[in-house]
Parts: structure tokens; C-alpha cells; sequence
């Protein structure tokens, strides 16, 4: 139970003020609690030994100012407990989203999108929802148990000790829950893990659902997951209910001992008549808040097992702990005997390439063959195994990744856009842009006249009123995006899928708009973009294969040759075709 709750204060972070300030009033608050027994002793003393009647007065003030107090108390210690869980859980999630953007994608691989995305969202929120609620209750609980045992002993140390054999049974049980919870805790997380990922996939998959007519069979995952979640969830209720209550019985035990004895002290006439009174209605007020602890206590064990799913991600290295600001002297790119595999899984070998500063050079070579590997570890969204990359005679590790990434821009054949204002996600690449900046961008990528055309122009939320965009519009925005981000060097996944002529016009017209004087590096598909290329690069088994001009290339037999042959037939064929039409 301390390590639960030394976690949850080690993850207010810096909030730790806000909650100990929360603890503080509740100790307050079992203070002023102490003033009931205080004014109920001289009301007592009062019927019973019929003393001075100016001690009612002061025991009805003592009760209003413990009621008052107790009030007030409660109302800080309860708003300093939310307001610790919101911000410390705002605080935590972006701090893992900052986090995540300098983690290996080696990272995103291993763990699922379900997985990720519950622990931001759910996970998060388990801690925010419960963690400083059941701190509290759990240390006002002890508190307020610890009080009234210490009066108790000030009053008959018999009745004391009754009280402590009381705590003591009571923590007995619940460290046998405590360790239940530890067992069935992260099974419930996981189970709620899986759930959000099979709702994940299955929303995202909803194409594919539709168009293979799989609707019955497709949610299978996503039934067993709800299921899975749901027999946790009950078995946590079914595992926690007789340890909630032999709790109970035990301190509803003591609170009869308590009475009992004082009883029979007081007709042994060893505890006077105000004593026994006394002790008789504390033994209903002394374990009412370490019941409610009790109650609460079993979700330590879910918090803590929150937390260290969080802190998990926390604890990830990321890459760029020991980076410089550093401005390349040029944007020549090298790879120096490169080696690099996902897991066992080898991809390049003693790959050596030099891409000088503002040339062209085309990727080309069979699908799978490691084109996009090589361009993801220039921008360093993996580090290399062997060997170096540099830009600019630095080795790309020595640089900070914010500061290598400015240099870079990579447009991908799947354009990614956020729901959010068209604006704004032309704007991803460079925040502070004015909108003449942004409009610019937009009409040198051509897609300033569709954008005029949807309902409010740039400030339309993409996906919003059924402002969908076609792929090849999705392109040209990421291409004004890289266009106003204006790096010296950009990577390009050019488009495999053909796209209608008149977006292909437009689509080359931007993309020859992007890289007009940059270096640029190309996955080219398409025939023309190869040809204009100064540089060629055949990547296949695991290196270099062919390097050069194109007439360089097509005067020997190889891959390219045949890449060349095999795209001009494909031209040749739809030539005919068209002259067919
Ligand atoms: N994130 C990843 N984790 C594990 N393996 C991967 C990952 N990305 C790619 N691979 C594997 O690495 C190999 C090279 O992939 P890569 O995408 O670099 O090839 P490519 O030449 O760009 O292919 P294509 O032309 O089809 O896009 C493939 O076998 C692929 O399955």
C-alpha cells in the first residue's frame, strides 16, 4: 500500500504542493471531527455530573466551530485533490505525446496502436478519475483512525489498545486484498488495452468490412474483447467483494468490542459513567473513514498498476538526449557502410551513397527491397545499425532531432492530414506562418483553387460537413505543407497509384515547385522523374546494386534496364489503348 501511494505522489509531479496541501486539510478536518468528542465529553460531564452550565455553551460552540471547520476542510481538501488529478494527468499526457515524437519508430512497432492509445486516453484517465481521491480517503482514513485511537488512550489505554488490535486485524485482511489486486489488476488493464485496440482496428477497417461484406465474422475480435474486458471487470467485483467484507466485519467487530468492554469496565467500576458514554459513541465514529479507506484501497492496486503502464513509456529511451543544435555547412548527404535490420529481419547492407548538395537522386528497385528504410533512416526515424549517416560531414546522431528535422521535409504517398482547419494543416511545418504565407504556399502547390471551393475556404475542418478530400488533393496539401516548411532537403515517396490527368498536371507542377533547388531525394516510380534525375540508385538484396545516369544505366542489363523497359511497354500499352478509344 505505501509503494501505491508513494507512486501516486511521485507522479503529481509538480503538483506535489497542490496534494500535500490536500493531505494537510484533511488531517484538519479529522482535527476539527476530534471537536464532536470533545463537546460530547463536556455535555456528558455535564447531564451526568451536573458541573457548571457554561460548559453546554462552550461544547455547542466547540461543535459549531468543529462543523464549520470540518466543512471548510473537506471543501479545499476535495478541490485540491481534482484539481492535482486533472492537471497532473494533463501534465503526464503531454509529456509522453513530446516524448513519443523522439522515440525509435522501432518503438510504435513493437507496441500497438490499441495499446498506445489506452494508455494515453483510459489508462491516464484511471489515474486522474481515482488516484488523488483514493490517496486522500486512504490517508484521511489513517488519519483519522490514528486520532481517535490517541484520544481513546487518553481517555482508558484498555480501550487504546482494543482500538490498535482493531487497525491491526483490519490491515491484516487488507494486505491479503492488496495482493489479490496485484494479481488481478494488470489483467483487467490489459483486457481494456485489447478492447481499445480491436474498437481501433475495427473503426479503421470499416472499409474493408463494407467492401468484403464481412460484417458478421469481422467483429469477432472486437466481441471477444468487449467480453474479455467485461469478465475482468466482474471478476475484480467477484475477487474484491468477500476480502470488502471481512474488512467491514472486522472493524464493525472492534467497534462492538469497544463498546462492550467499556461497559463492563464501567460495571466493574473501573471507567466512570461519562468515560463509558463516551467511548460507547466514539466506537460508532473511530473506523467510519478507515471503512470508506478500506473500500477504496483495492483500486490502489489498479493505479498503481496505471501508473507503471504510464511510466513505462516514460522510461522508453529516446534518441536524442545528447543532440546539438547544429547547422549542416551543406546538405550533402552520406552513408558510410550502412547496415541496418527491424529485429532480425536484415534490410541493407554496407550500404555506401553520396548525394551531393541541391542534386536530384532516384531510389528505384523492387518492392520491399529497402527504398523506404533507407529514406526513413536519413531522417533518422531510425538510427542505423553499422555504420554512419552524415549531412553536411556530421553524423546525424550528433545533431538534435529538431534541429536535423528542420533541414528535412519528406512528403509520403499516404498523406496524413489531421482533423483539424486546412490552414492549420498546411501550417504543421512551420506554426508561426502568417496566412499570406500559408495562401502562398497553397497556389505555388496548386491547391489554393480547391481549397477556395470547399464551404469556408482555409478554415474548413477536414472531414467536418463532408469536406473530404480526393488523394491526389491530399497530396498537393502536403506538398503546400512542405512547400512553406521550406527545407533544404526533401524526401519524396512519389505517388505508385495513377492519378487523372489534369491532377497529374497539377501534382508534377507542385512537386517541380518543391524542389526547385534543393537536394532532393526521390522513391521515383514514374519514368520521367527517373530520367531527370542526376543520380540513380538501384536498391535490391540488400545494397546498391546500379548507380548512375540514366544513359549510364540503360547502356548495361540489369534491374534498371529492365525497370526502363517494363514502364515504356506499360506507356506503349496505354498509348495503343488510348489510340484503340
Ligand atoms: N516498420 C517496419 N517494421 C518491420 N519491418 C518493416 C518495417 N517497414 C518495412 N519493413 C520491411 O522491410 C522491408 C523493406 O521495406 P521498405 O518499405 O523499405 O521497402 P520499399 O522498397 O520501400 O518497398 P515498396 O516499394 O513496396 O514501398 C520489407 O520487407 C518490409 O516488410
Amino acid at each position: 500500500m505505501i509503494t501505491a501511494l508513494k507512486k501516486i505522489y511521485a507522479f503529481s509531479g509538480r503538483w506535489k504542493r497542490v496534494l500535500k496541501k490536500s493531505v494537510v486539510f484533511s488531517l484538519l478536518h479529522s482535527i476539527f471531527d476530534m471537536f464532536q468528542i470533545g463537546a460530547l465529553f463536556l455535555i456528558l460531564n455535564e447531564l451526568v455530573e451536573g458541573t457548571k452550565g457554561r460548559d453546554i455553551l462552550f461544547a455547542f460552540l466547540l461543535l459549531l466551530a468543529g462543523v464549520i471547520g470540518k466543512i471548510v476542510c473537506s471543501y479545499i481538501s476535495d478541490f485540491s485533490q481534482t484539481r492535482v488529478g486533472y492537471f497532473m494527468c494533463a501534465d503526464k499526457r503531454i509529456h509522453v505525446g513530446d516524448r513519443m515524437k523522439y522515440m525509435p519508430m522501432g518503438y510504435f512497432n513493437s507496441h500497438s496502436l490499441g495499446d498506445l492509445t489506452s494508455t494515453v486516453t483510459t489508462t491516464i484517465s484511471d489515474v486522474e478519475n481515482n488516484a488523488p481521491s483514493v490517496l486522500i480517503t486512504v490517508i484521511h482514513g489513517f488519519i483519522h483512525v490514528t486520532v481517535i485511537t490517541i484520544v481513546m488512550f487518553f481517555f482508558d489505554w484498555r480501550i487504546g489498545l482494543l482500538a490498535c488490535l482493531g487497525i491491526a486485524l483490519f490491515l491484516l485482511c487488507n494486505s491479503a486484498l492488496q495482493k489479490k489486486s496485484q494479481e488481478v489488476s494488470p489483467k483487467r488493464q490489459a483486457a481494456q488495452e485489447d478492447l481499445v485496440g480491436a474498437t481501433l482496428e475495427y473503426i479503421q477497417g470499416m472499409g474493408i468490412v463494407k467492401s468484403f461484406n464481412l460484417g458478421g465474422g469481422s467483429n469477432q475480435k472486437m466481441k471477444q474483447a468487449i467480453e474479455e474486458s467485461r469478465a475482468r471487470n466482474t471478476k475484480l467485483e467477484t475477487v474484491f467483494g468477500p476480502y470488502g467484507m471481512v474488512q467491514l466485519f472486522v472493524l464493525r467487530l472492534a467497534s462492538v468490542a469497544i463498546m462492550f468492554c467499556s461497559i463492563l469496565f464501567y460495571l466493574q467500576s473501573s471507567m466512570t459513567l461519562v468515560y463509558c458514554l463516551l467511548m460507547c459513541v466514539a466506537s460508532f465514529l473511530i473506523f467510519s473513514e478507515l471503512e470508506a479507506a478500506g473500500g477504496k484501497s483495492f483500486a490502489l492496486r489498479l493505479i498503481e498498476s496505471s501508473i507503471d503502464k504510464v511510466d513505462a513509456i516514460d522510461d522508453t529511451p529516446v534518441m536524442d538526449l545528447s543532440g546539438k543544435d547544429i547547422t549542416p555547412k551543406d546538405t550533402t548527404i552520406e552513408l558510410q557502410d550502412v547496415g541496418f535490420s527491424y529485429g532480425d529481419h536484415r534490410i541493407l547492407n554496407h550500404v555506401n551513397l553520396t548525394i551531393p548538395a541541391k542534386t536530384t537522386t532516384a531510389i528505384v528497385g523492387p518492392s520491399g527491397s529497402g527504398k523506404t528504410t533507407l529514406c526513413s533512416l536519413i531522417a533518422r526515424f531510425w538510427d542505423v545499425d553499422e555504420g554512419c549517416i552524415k549531412l553536411g560531414g556530421t553524423d546525424i546522431r550528433e545533431y538534435k532531432l529538431d534541429s536535423l528535422l528542420s533541414n528535412i521535409s519528406m512528403v509520403f504517398q499516404n498523406v496524413f492530414l489531421f482533423a483539424d482547419s486546412i490552414e492549420n494543416n498546411i501550417k504543421f511545418g512551420k506554426p508561426d506562418a502568417t496566412h499570406e504565407e500559408v495562401v502562398r504556399a497553397a497556389k505555388s502547390a496548386c491547391c489554393h483553387d480547391f481549397i477556395m471551393a470547399l464551404p469556408n475556404g482555409y478554415d474548413t475542418v477536414i472531414g467536418e460537413s463532408g469536406a473530404t478530400l480526393s488523394g491526389g488533393e491530399k497530396q498537393r496539401i502536403s506538398i503546400a505543407r512542405a512547400i512553406l516548411k521550406d527545407t533544404p532537403i526533401i524526401i519524396l515517396d512519389e505517388a505508385t497509384s495513377s492519378v487523372d490527368p489534369e491532377n497529374e498536371a497539377e501534382l508534377q507542377q507542385a512537386i517541380e515547385k518543391l524542389t526547385e533547388d534543393k537536394t532532393v531525394i526521390i522513391i521515383a516510380h514514374r519514368l520521367k522523374t527517373v530520367r531527370n534525375a542526376q543520380q540513380i540508385v538501384v536498391i535490391a538484396n540488400g545494397g546498391i546494386v546500379q548507380r548512375g545516369t540514366h544513359q549510364e544505366l540503360m547502356e548495361q542489363p540489369g534491374i534498371y534496364a529492365d525497370f526502363v523497359n517494363v514502364r515504356e511497354k506499360a506507356i506503349n500499352w496505354k498509348l495503343s489503348g488510348d489510340k484503340t478509344q
